[in-house]
C-alpha cells in the first residue's frame, strides 16, 4: 500500500478518534455525576488496569469520597464505597442495578451469557435464581449432601497426615476437595479470567486486537472445559438412563431433570446445564479454597490467635473427635476467624460489576442506564469509622459485635446482599467453616525451612477471588489420636 493511502487511514482514524472522545466529553458535561476522575477516558483507563485495581480504586475512593465515577474506556463506572453506599445500591435500589456487564468473560467462558453470573438480568436469570432457591440450594438439599462434605474433608485430613512434618501447599489440599487435578488446572484459569480487567470490555471497538491476549485464552479454556463437561453430562444421563424413575442425587441430575421439564418458561438447553454446572463448579471450589487458604496464612503470622482457636476447638470439641456443621455455632472464635478473613481478603473485592437498567439519581448524582456500578467492598473492610486498627488481624472485634455475614449487616457481606446475591452462600459458609475448624482442629502448623512469620508473604492477586500471589507453603502434623485420621 502506498505511504498517502496509510497517511489517509491514519488521518480518518485520529480524526474518528478525537470526535468520539469529544462527544462524550460534552455528553458527560451535561451530566450531572459525581466527582472523581472523569474524561480523558482511555488515560483514566489505563492506570486502573495494573495489577491490583481494587487497590487503586481503593485509594482514589479514600480520595474523592463514597461515591465517584470513573471512566473505564468507552464506559462510566460509577464506584460505591461506603456502608451508605452499598446499601443504596444493593438494597434500597436493587432493582435499577441488578444488570450485569457484557464482558469476553461471560461470552467466551460460559457459552454466550448461559449460566448464572454472567447472565443479563431478565426472564431466563430470574428462572436460575429461582431454581437454585427452590431446588439447588434449598437447606433441605444442602443438607442432605452434608455427607459428601463431611467424607470429602476426611479424606483430606487423611491425605495431610501422609505427608505429615513435609512442606505442603495447602491451597491444593483444599482444592482437591472436590475435583481432580487436571479440573483444578482449568478451573485456575478460568477464574482468572472471569476477574481481569479486559481492556476489549471497556473500549469495544479495540476488542479485536485482544491486546492482553485474554481473549484467546478464554476461548482455551472454555474448550477444554467443555469437554470435561460433556464427558459429566454423559456419565449422569447413563446413570439416569440405567433405572427407571431415577432419583436425582447430585446437582447435575437435578440439572438435568429441569432440562427435561416441559413446564419450565424458557427451556433449559444442554449449553444451559453445562453453564451453570461451571458456575457450581467455580462458585463451590474456588472462593471457599482461598477464604481457607487466607485464615491459615493469618494464623501462621499470629500463633496466640492460632493458640486461641486450638483451645476453644479442645474444649468444646474434645480430641477424641472431628468438629461437624452442628458444632459451628457453639466455635465463636473459629467463627469470628473466618469473619476477619473475609473482611481482609473478601472475594471479589469490588463486586462482580453491576449494570445500571435505568436512568437515575444517587446521592443527587444522575446515573445514566448503562453505567457500570461497582462497589468496593476492599474500602469497607477498611473504613476507619467502622473498624480499628484497619489492617491488623484481629478476630475478637467480631466477638465483641454480633455482624452476620447473609447480607443484612453491610458492615461485613462476603457474599453481597439483594437480588444478585450469592445463592450458593449457605454453602460456602458451611465448607469454609468447617474445613477451617477441623484443618486448625487436627493438625500443628508451621512454616517450612525455618521461615518466620514476618517472612510469609502476603500479597495477593487481583481476581475474581483474590488470592495469594504466592501459594501457603506449610508444613502439618497430627495433633489428634491416630485412629481418627484413618479411613
Ligand atoms: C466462600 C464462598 C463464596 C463466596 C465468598 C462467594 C461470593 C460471591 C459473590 C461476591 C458473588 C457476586 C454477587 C453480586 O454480584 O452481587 C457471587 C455470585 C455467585 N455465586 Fe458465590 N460465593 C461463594 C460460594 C459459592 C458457591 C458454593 C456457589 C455454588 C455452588 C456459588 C455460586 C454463585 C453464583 C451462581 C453467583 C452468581 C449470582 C448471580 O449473578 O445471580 N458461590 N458469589
Amino acid at each position: 500500500m502506498e505511504a498517502t493511502s496509510w497517511t489517509a487511514y491514519a488521518a480518518v482514524f485520529l480524526a474518528t478518534l478525537f470526535l468520539l472522545l469529544l462527544s462524550k466529553y460534552l455528553l458527560q458535561r451535561k451530566l450531572n455525576l459525581p466527582p472523581g476522575p472523569k474524561p480523558w477516558p482511555i488515560i483514566g483507563n489505563l492506570n486502573l488496569i495494573g495489577s491490583l485495581p481494587h487497590r487503586s480504586i481503593h485509594d482514589l475512593s479514600v480520595k474523592y469520597g463514597p461515591i465517584m465515577q470513573l471512566q473505564f474506556g468507552s464506559f462510566p463506572v460509577v464506584v460505591g464505597s461506603s456502608v451508605e453506599m452499598a446499601k443504596v445500591f444493593l438494597k434500597t435500589m436493587d432493582i435499577i442495578f441488578v444488570g450485569r456487564p457484557k464482558t469476553a468473560a461471560g461470552k467466551y467462558t460460559t457459552y454466550n451469557y448461559s449460566d448464572i453470573t454472567w447472565s443479563p438480568y431478565g426472564s431466563y436469570w430470574r428462572q436460575a435464581r429461582r431454581m437454585c432457591l427452590m431446588e439447588l440450594f434449598s437447606a433441605k438439599r444442602v443438607d442432605s449432601y452434608e455427607y459428601i462434605r463431611a467424607e470429602e474433608l476426611h479424606s483430606i485430613l487423611h491425605n495431610l497426615t501422609k505427608i505429615s512434618g513435609k512442606p505442603i501447599l495447602l491451597k491444593d489440599y483444599l482444592t482437591t476437595l472436590s475435583l481432580t487435578v487436571i479440573s483444578r488446572m482449568m478451573l485456575d484459569e478460568l477464574f482468572l479470567l472471569n476477574g481481569v480487567l479486559n481492556i476489549g470490555d471497556s473500549i469495544p471497538w479495540i476488542d479485536f486486537m485482544d491486546l492482553q491476549g485474554y481473549v484467546k485464552r478464554m476461548k482455551a479454556v472454555s474448550k477444554k472445559f467443555d469437554k470435561f463437561l460433556e464427558h459429566v453430562l454423559h456419565e449422569c444421563n447413563a446413570k439416569r438412563n440405567a433405572v427407571e424413575n431415577y432419583v436425582a442425587k447430585d446437582m447435575v441430575d437435578v440439572l438435568l431433570q429441569l432440562a427435561d421439564d416441559p413446564t419450565l418458561e424458557i427451556k433449559l438447553e444442554r449449553h444451559g446445564v453445562k453453564a451453570f454446572t461451571q458456575d457450581m463448579l467455580a462458585g463451590g471450589t474456588e472462593s471457599s479454597a482461598v477464604t481457607v487458604e487466607w485464615a491459615i496464612s493469618e494464623l501462621l503470622k499470629k500463633p496466640k490467635i492460632f493458640k486461641k482457636a486450638t483451645e476453644e476447638l479442645d474444649r468444646v470439641i474434645s480430641q477424641n473427635r472431628w468438629v461437624q456443621e452442628k458444632d459451628i455455632p457453639s466455635l465463636p472464635y473459629v467463627e469470628a476467624i473466618a469473619k476477619e478473613t473475609m473482611r481482609l481478603h473478601p472475594v471479589a473485592p469490588m463486586l462482580v460489576p453491576r449494570l445500571c437498567l435505568e436512568d437515575c439519581k444517587v446521592a443527587g448524582y444522575d446515573i445514566p442506564k448503562g453505567t457500570r456500578v461497582l462497589v468496593s467492598v476492599w474500602t469497607i473492610g477498611r473504613d476507619p469509622t467502622l473498624w480499628d486498627e484497619l489492617e491488623a488481624f484481629k478476630p475478637e472485634r467480631f466477638l465483641e459485635k454480633s455482624i452476620d455475614v447473609k447480607g443484612h449487616d453491610f458492615e461485613l457481606w462476603p457474599f453481597r446482599a439483594g437480588r444478585r446475591m450469592c445463592p450458593g452462600y449457605s454453602l460456602g459458609l458451611k465448607v469454609i467453616q468447617a474445613s477451617l475448624a477441623n484443618l486448625l482442629h487436627g493438625f500443628k502448623w508451621s512454616l517450612p525451612d525455618n521461615m518466620t512469620p514476618e517472612e510469609l508473604n502476603m500479597e495477593e492477586i487481583f481476581g475474581l477471588s483474590t488470592p495469594k500471589k504466592f501459594p501457603l507453603s506449610t508444613v502439618v502434623e497430627p495433633r489428634l489420636p491416630s485412629k481418627l485420621y484413618s479411613v
